[in-house]
């Protein structure tokens, strides 16, 4: 018996299908029986070592069990399992134990419990929904979810956002980059401060560089600051200190900030009164992530939003409300036309109702969400987009073409 320990085998062809179905993305479960019973002895092998291994079930239990690994994925140690399998073991064929049966391409194959792609970085979700109606009643849709919560049908989608990121991130953030960018804005052709406002971002540390380089007709902003007035917040930077450094607008309660930090509506509300407070002029970002979409509650959401700010805000004058749909931001999904403006119209509706009519009808409503080049102009032309808030398109030359859409509803 003692033997068994070593003698757990598998086929050539079960390997191979083992094999197959983990660089194929979707990984079954293949893991001998006799694992759930200790007879093989992973553990000298660290990537076996106990967080999560594998799910898997006994021939004799049908429940799950799982074995804990600190340093690798369950599909990491699937991978290992694969290479190592044929040195350590031979004898008996592997045995295969369904744990869900949805079939896969014809043929009735079982699927990992957590399901979650080998290909898939870490700090990425796997979501799966059963659709309640229509003609496709029952059909399973899984989602890929990424860290920042973009949301995205299939593996090349997920594939095309991570290089595009990559992509973006090589020279994103050197001196150098910024130097390009400012100089590329400098020695643009614009139309004039009275047709459009242009205000650029940079992270802090690029603040007073991009400050001193930039041209005067353009603005910087803050990214961020602190709620309440500076004191031993170590790491954060206080509205006085941005007020100090005549950095005169700051952006607040951006998605990546609601999502990556826990930062609530009230705490932004918060935020953008103090902001205003101390003499700044606030970009507040709100939007709906796709799920809100889907499910029908976007302008709930939106609603809630504006009223954590209108609640703490008394005078709008220094305000601009940035509409940036999460599932717009950074994934090259642009929110059409007409939804933006329908979302825009509605705000607007809302401080009118909720605030006033004068602050509905001055308050910029800017859209921000995978604008560029090519798409501005359509949305410019929309009566209630006031502007944008651009990501990954500023850091291009085709932001110039993007500030000039400003004059699209002037033509
Ligand atoms: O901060 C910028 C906005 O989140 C939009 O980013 P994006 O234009 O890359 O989608």
């Amino acid at each position: 018996m003692s033997k068994m320990k070593e003698t757990i085998g598998v086929s050539e062809r079960d390997l191979k299908m083992l094999k197959d179905d983990i660089f194929d993305g979707i990984i079954e479960h293949c893991i001998p029986p006799e694992l759930s019973k200790g007879h093989i002895d992973l553990s000298p092998s660290p990537p076996y070592s106990p967080p999560v291994l594998v799910n898997y079930n006994s021939q004799e239990n049908t429940s799950t069990h799982q074995l804990r690994s600190p340093e690798s994925s369950h599909v990491e140690v699937l991978a290992q399992l694969a290479e190592t399998m044929p040195k350590r073991v031979r004898g008996s064929p592997i045995t295969k134990i369904p744990l869900e049966s949805k079939p896969r391409r014809g043929r009735g194959r079982p699927r990992l419990l957590n399901d979650i792609p080998y290909w898939l970085p870490s700090g990425w979700r796997v979501i799966k929904k059963v659709r309640q109606k229509g003609l496709s009643v029952g059909h399973i849709d899984k989602y890929f979810i990424s860290p920042s919560g973009h949301k995205f049908r299939s593996k090349n989608e997920v594939m095309r956002y991570i290089d595009k990121m990559r992509l973006e991130n090589r020279e994103n953030g050197t001196t150098a980059e910024v130097k390009k960018i400012v100089t590329t804005l400098n020695e643009a052709e614009v139309p004039s401060h009275d047709v459009v406002e242009v205000v650029v971002s940079p992270p802090f540390v690029f603040i007073l560089p991009v400050k001193d380089l930039l041209r005067p007709d353009f603005q910087v902003a803050a990214q961020n600051c602190w709620v309440r007035k500076g004191g031993a917040f170590t790491g954060e930077v206080s509205a006085e200190m941005l007020v100090n450094l005549s950095v005169p607008w700051v952006i607040l309660g951006h998605s990546e900030r609601r999502s990556l930090l826990n930062e609530s509506n009230e705490f932004v509300g918060d935020k953008v009164a103090y902001a205003l407070s101390q003499g700044l002029k606030v970009i507040a970002c709100i939007g709906e992530t796709l799920e809100q979409r889907e499910s029908g509650s976007t302008m709930a959401v939106v609603a809630a939003q504006t009223k954590a700010i209108a609640e703490k805000v008394t005078n709008w004058t220094n305000v601009v409300l940035a509409y940036e749909p999460v599932w717009a931001i950074g994934t090259g999904k642009v929110a059409t036309p007409a939804q933006a403006q329908e979302v825009h119209l509605e705000l607007r509706k809302w401080l009118h109702d909720n605030v006033c009519a004068e602050v509905a009808a001055s308050t910029r409503i800017i859209y921000g969400g995978s604008v560029n080049g090519a798409n501005c102009k359509e949305l410019a032309a929309k009566p209630d987009v006031d502007g944008f808030l651009v990501g990954g398109a500023s850091l291009k030359p085709e932001f110039i073409d993007i500030i000039k859409s400003a004059t699209v509803k002037k033509e």
